[in-house]
């Protein structure tokens, strides 16, 4: 997916960029590739690859959930920025706070975010069980996301006891969205979620399919959970 492809596929979804923000996108994919090369941030480099399954893919999210409004988001595990810091450049509006395990990736974003001169984001080390009994993080976000952390019973874990009660959990999915959605049904209600949709669809060109699964908080989350790093992967609620 070339530039102009990816400005009119958007402008197509009612997502128009301005000139700074596609100079923002010009930036992230060069400070990607240049960092890539110091460490490890993804597979993907070539350009029209990093437009279309990074940066088009992650703000697919807005195609069926409304980022017009301000809002405080937390991104679970967002690596290399993913999903969140295209949908802050597409949505400068919105307070990002990104948690990651891996420091080398929040020296990343601390340097991306200086480069790109994004306000109102915040990068935190920690991991998503011990963030999430944090009593200043806990239940305070109104949209967590997260892309390729966990299958959807463990993903569930670490994101749903940071929406606040009436938020959204949106999960970006690529593969068996379907059969995740199945055996991760018991954890979402044990976590106070309830499935409002689940949107499949082809990322345009080459046909990739994806999946956003929009979660609602209703309840709060037994205070049980989430447990302690690595047991919400070891035995899943399922
Ligand atoms: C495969 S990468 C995906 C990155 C990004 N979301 C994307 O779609 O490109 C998974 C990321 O999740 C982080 N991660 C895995 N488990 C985590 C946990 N329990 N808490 C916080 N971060 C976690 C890893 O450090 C890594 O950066």
């Amino acid at each position: 997916m070339n530039i102009e492809q990816f400005e009119t596929s958007l402008k197509e979804k009612g997502i128009a960029l301005n000139s700074t923000q596609l100079g923002q996108f010009e930036k992230y994919y060069e400070t990607l590739v240049e960092w890539n090369e110091k460490m490890n941030l993804t597979a993907i480099t070539e350009k029209g690859e990093v437009y279309l399954k990074h940066f088009y893919d992650s703000i697919s999210a807005a195609f069926y959930f409304d980022f017009t409004k301000p809002f405080r988001l937390c991104d679970v595990g967002a690596g290399a920025g993913f999903p969140s810091i295209p949908l802050k450049i597409a949505f400068p509006h919105i307070d990002v706070t990104i948690v990651d395990s891996l420091n080398k990736r929040i020296t990343f974003l601390n340097h991306l975010a200086t480069t790109l001169n994004l306000e109102k984001v915040q990068f935190v080390h920690d991991r998503a069980e011990t963030f999430g009994v944090n009593p200043n993080y806990r239940e305070s976000f109104d949209v967590v996301t997260a892309r390729a952390v966990a299958r959807m019973s463990v993903l569930s874990e670490l994101c749903l006891p940071l929406v606040k009660v009436g938020g959204h959990f949106l999960a970006l999915k690529a593969v068996n969205a379907e059969e995740e959605l199945k055996t991760g049904q018991k954890a979402i209600t044990a976590l106070g979620g309830k499935l409002l949709n689940s949107h499949t669809f082809n990322l345009p060109i080459e046909e990739f399919d994806r999946t956003i699964i929009i979660i609602k908080k209703e309840k709060q989350t037994p205070k049980k959970y989430p447990r302690k790093p690595g047991v919400p992967g070891k035995t899943p609620i399922e």
